[in-house]
């Protein structure tokens, strides 16, 4: 009997069972842990008796174990050996360690062997098989808005953004795919064991989640982890004071329960191997709980009891169960601390290319693909919603409902705010409710639907405003009849069932197709409510001002939502959204069709309520943002997160009023608004306010999400933009289009800032030509981009004719020797270049004596930087002669580059002729501590 080949040790093909196992004995000994299993199947087929199988059993040890079962199979001949192989094989779970084994022999089994069944007896196999089984089958598919709808994960899920930050919250990168999430990159803190992943309200995070499962599921996950345990965070905080369970309940009974296991094995197991146990817990935002846990004891035994909550905090925290791996997702804001976290992600939601993979995906037809394409190109404010896979997914469900009700995909008008997005995802689902045929234009216009849908809406609105009241997300039978729901409403597709009723006394549950949408309809409750007092409308503002401190002693161990103060834009997410929503509702543009649900004289008094407050806490607001004064940049306004909540707040309410009064208040001459979490549809919104602003302004925007829907947006205001910086945004050549249309029209731009981008050199092009006709332009900031040795020759070039540059960095480009070239003739007799970086450029000796040559005709140069390239000895003596000629440089840093002690003697030969450097920087080149003493006498020549 022949199976497999041994690759790695060049056996022939087809090697016998009895040669491999002899072959590879001692990783079998070492890697089979599970005997019984083997036993049975040998049994059961016929390979060995009951005698040979208790002999085996009397050995104590499990390696002794495998070594007698080689030996029998081996005496019992060839067949026997490959049927051994071959449970090993099939028992999939039971020998998970010896995957990479078969993988190094090719195994592929003989037709005689695959007739022969296995059946897997191992119970902790068992339970790993039914949690894939029960995972596949609740990760299959996205619930849509309405039970009907469910489209299979695979058919609509797409890759998104990934960023990874070190402990101090500075990005490193992004990652690719969701094995690198659970793997090794970007982590931080060896000793911690949560991957912490937070982002904005539906950006994905949930959705990434069942990808992981998914693919867990299907083996598709590259992990050795054979338990896999999903919860939501929400169910958390609905236990009551007094409940108490262990990490075993909480596993078995909250999540999968192992049949028929009386020896208690799966368990044990667990305990044994924790490493091989991933947990995801989503949504730790979503955890509200004012019960007072002090008194209780930390629980770190896995079967002690203690309140839920108290058992997830000992998970995360690694005191239960260490070694297990946690991923915990949350809203942006929600703090972890990081001896807690392992590695950090934010999620950034879709790139311009996810967008147009998921667009493909919903529009499958050629041309309704190339015309919503069109339309989203044209609108930049519904593209950048539709960077977050929520907002987006609202919109293609709209769209291919007029689609398929007006036989046109028509987007709403210019300037679409989330409320007018959620208004029109509430006409899809109020019209579903109308009877077939009442749906044409002709017949059923916006507000006819709201008016007959007015009673449903209401009910819903009432629910969700309970929900957010109480804190909840989930719902009972009951709270559902009392909002006055009935049986047929609950297809309308605002809620979801979470749990069926199951014929046992556990009635079903219901939440929130999504929490936006829960506060979108608590908003809606605050408007359409006749009985309150108006000012009711503004419980959530001021609700905001003030917060009990969290009494929950682990949560705050681990750091839980910023604290509030008494700022009213700093608050829970999904508050904020009910403000928002309010705004949006209460807004102008929506006056007609909410005065179909409410009375006039009502809907004015909530209005001028809701201005009045919002004027009043903008100029508060504005009041107490710090600001400090510069030398070169004015007065600078230091904007927080909270300032952008406020922002989207005055874009929802569309009021040129309240935005004029915000644009007046920053009454400053630089706006900083670095790492707010701007997204790109937040700048429709920074526009609406900016628009107002009457005098030129610096605008720093760097480290957001910004990308080239938000640049699009921010259009108009870039006509009075001094400082354009956008660094770190995921910024590519189509911005760099726009930006270049505007800032060469208005020529105010001074500093342009694109750090850290996707930029090419066609963006590079564009870029040299706003140097050139920008005449205010003094600093350029470019570094890590994707610029090569062409688009260095067109920045240069527009260096070169430029008058007011002093400031250029190229840091981590690719521009070479050509750009270096390019470089050192734009350098030649300029009059205002001060401070160049080439740094990191790949520039060799070539370069180095082009760049040495046009120092000698250089009387601007202050600092240069070079480090990190491939300058050697060769450019030495050049850069020495140009050395004895200049008289302007002070610094030039070579840190990192090749030259050796022969080098640095000639450059510092050069030094002695010239008084004006400071300082020549050779660290980390070929020079030997021993060497670096000949050069003490010139100290300017450093190495350190
Ligand atoms: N990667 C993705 N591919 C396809 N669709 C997605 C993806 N991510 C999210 N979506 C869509 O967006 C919706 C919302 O996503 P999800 O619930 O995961 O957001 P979230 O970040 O968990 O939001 P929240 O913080 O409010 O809980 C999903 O129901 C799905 O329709």
């Amino acid at each position: 009997m022949l199976i497999g080949q041994s690759s790695d040790q060049g056996s022939p093909v087809g090697e016998s069972a009895l040669k491999i196992l002899t072959l590879h004995r001692e990783v079998l000994v070492d890697q089979v842990k599970n005997t019984q299993c083997i036993l049975d199947n040998l049994l059961s087929s016929g390979f060995v008796c009951n005698e040979d199988v208790e002999i085996i059993q009397r050995c104590t040890t499990k390696t002794d174990q495998v070594r007698n079962i080689l030996e029998l199979v081996q005496s019992k001949g060839e067949e026997a050996s490959a049927y051994f192989i071959h449970i090993l094989h099939e028992a999939y779970d039971a020998f998970i360690d010896l995957r990479p084994w078969f993988k190094d022999i090719d195994y592929k089994p003989s037709e005689f062997v695959q007739q022969l069944p296995v059946v897997n007896t191992d119970p902790i196999s068992k339970y790993c098989e039914k949690l894939r089984h029960d995972l596949g089958r609740d990760t299959r598919f996205i619930t849509s808005y309405s039970q009907r709808e469910e489209t299979r994960l695979e058919e609509l899920y797409t890759d998104t953004q990934m960023e990874i930050l070190n402990e101090s919250n500075e990005s490193q990168g992004y990652l690719e795919n969701l094995d690198d999430l659970i793997g090794e990159k970007g982590v931080f803190n060896q000793d911690a064991e949560t991957i912490f992943v937070t982002g904005d309200a539906g950006v994905g995070k949930s959705i990434m989640l069942q990808k992981l499962q998914n693919l867990w599921s299907k083996r598709e996950l590259d992990t050795r982890a054979k338990f896999f345990f999903k919860f939501r965070c929400r169910m958390f905080s609905a236990f009551k004071e007094t409940d108490e369970i262990s990490l075993k309940d909480l596993i078995f009974k909250h999540n999968c329960y192992p049949d028929m296991d009386p020896d208690n094995e799966v368990f044990s197991y667990i305990l044994r191997f924790p490493e091989t146990v991933i947990f995801t817990f989503d949504g730790y935002d979503e955890i509200h709980s004012d019960f007072d846990l002090s008194n209780l004891p930390e629980v770190v035994s896995p079967e002690e009891r203690t309140h839920p909550l108290l058992v997830l905090m000992n998970l995360l925290c690694g005191k239960l169960l260490k070694g297990s791996l946690k991923v915990l997702t949350a809203r942006t804001g929600t703090e972890v601390q990081n001896r807690v976290v392992r590695k950090r992600v934010i999620l950034k939601g879709f790139s311009p290319n996810h967008l147009q993979r998921y667009t493909a995906l919903h529009f499958p037809d050629r041309e309704h693909l190339a015309l919503v394409t069109m339309q989203l190109d044209a609108s930049p404010h519904l593209g950048g919603l539709c960077s977050i896979p929520l907002f987006c997914w609202i919109i293609f469900k709209s769209f291919k409902h007029l689609q398929s009700v007006y036989s046109d995909i028509d987007l709403p008008g210019s300037c679409v705010t989330l409320t007018s997005v959620f208004l029109l995802l509430s006409e899809v689902f109020l019209s579903r409710s109308s009877p077939p045929g009442l749906l044409k234009r002709s017949t059923r216009c916006t507000a006819d639907t709201f008016r007959a849908g007015g009673q449903v809406l209401t009910a819903y609105a009432h629910l969700a405003l309970l929900g957010m009241v109480e804190n909840r997300f989930v719902f009972q039978q009951e709270d559902v009849t009392s909002c006055g729901l009935e049986e047929d409403d609950l297809q309308i597709g605002y809620i979801r069932t979470v749990s069926q009723y199951d014929g046992c006394g556990s009635a079903a549950t219901f939440e929130f197709l999504h929490v936006t949408l829960q506060s979108f309809l608590a908003a809606f409750a605050l408007v359409l409510d006749k009985d309150s007092d108006p000012s009711e409308i503004l419980k959530f503002f001021t609700q905001c001002e003030y917060r009990k401190r969290s009494r929950f002693p682990c949560a705050s161990c681990l750091g839980r939502s910023q604290p509030r103060d008494k700022d009213p834009f700093k608050t829970n997410e999904h508050l904020q959204f009910i403000n928002l929503f309010l705004c949006g509702l209460l807004s102008k543009p929506n006056r007609s069709l909410v005065e179909q649900l409410v009375p006039p004289l009502l809907l004015k008094k909530k209005q001028s309520l809701l201005k009045t407050y919002l004027s009043n806490s903008v100029k508060l607001h504005l009041r107490s943002l710090p600001r400090y004064k510069s030398e070169f940049e004015g007065t600078k306004v230091h904007a927080m997160s909270t300032f952008v909540w406020m922002v989207r707040c005055i874009f929802e309410t569309n009021s040129e009023d309240v935005a004029r009064l915000a644009a007046k208040g920053i009454s400053g001459d630089y706006l900083k608004m670095a790492f707010c979490n701007i997204f790109s549809a937040d700048c429709s919104a920074i526009n609406f306010v900016l628009h107002h602003y009457s005098k030129s302004l610096g605008v720093d925007m760097d480290n957001n999400n910004i990308s080239d829907y938000g640049v699009k947006q921010l259009r108009p205001s870039f006509s009075k933009m001094t400082v354009v910086r956008l660094c770190v945004n995921q910024i590519t050549d189509c911005s760099i289009e726009v930006l270049a249309e505007e800032l060469i029209r208005y020529k105010v731009v001074k500093t342009l800032g694109l750090y850290k981008n996707q930029i090419t050199d066609a963006g590079a092009k564009l870029i040299g030509q706003i140097i050139e006709e920008c005449p205010r332009i003094h600093t350029l900031k470019l570094g890590l981009n994707k610029i090569t040795s062409i688009g260095g020759q067109y920045l240069a070039s527009g260096i070169k004719k430029s008058k007011s540059i002093f400031d250029v960095g190229m840091w981590g480009n690719t521009i070479g020797d050509k750009g270096a070239e390019a470089f050192a003739e734009a350098m030649k007799n300029h009059t205002s270049l001060t401070n160049l970086s080439l740094s990191a450029n790949e520039i060799t000796s070539e370069g180095g004596r082009y760049i040495a040559e046009a120092l000698k005709n250089n009387s601007s140069l202050h600092i240069f930087w070079l480090i990190g390239n491939k300058i050697s000895d060769e450019a030495a003596s050049d850069l020495s002669e140009a050395i004895k000629m200049n008289r302007a440089l002070t610094h030039i840093m070579l840190i990192d580059n090749q030259f050796s002690v022969h080098g640095a003697k000639v450059l510092a030969e050069g030094m002695s002729h010239n008084t004006t450097l400071k300082e020549i920087n050779l660290k980390g080149n070929l020079v030997s501590e021993e060497e670096e003493k000949h050069f003490e006498a010139e100290p300017r020549l450093r190495f350190h």
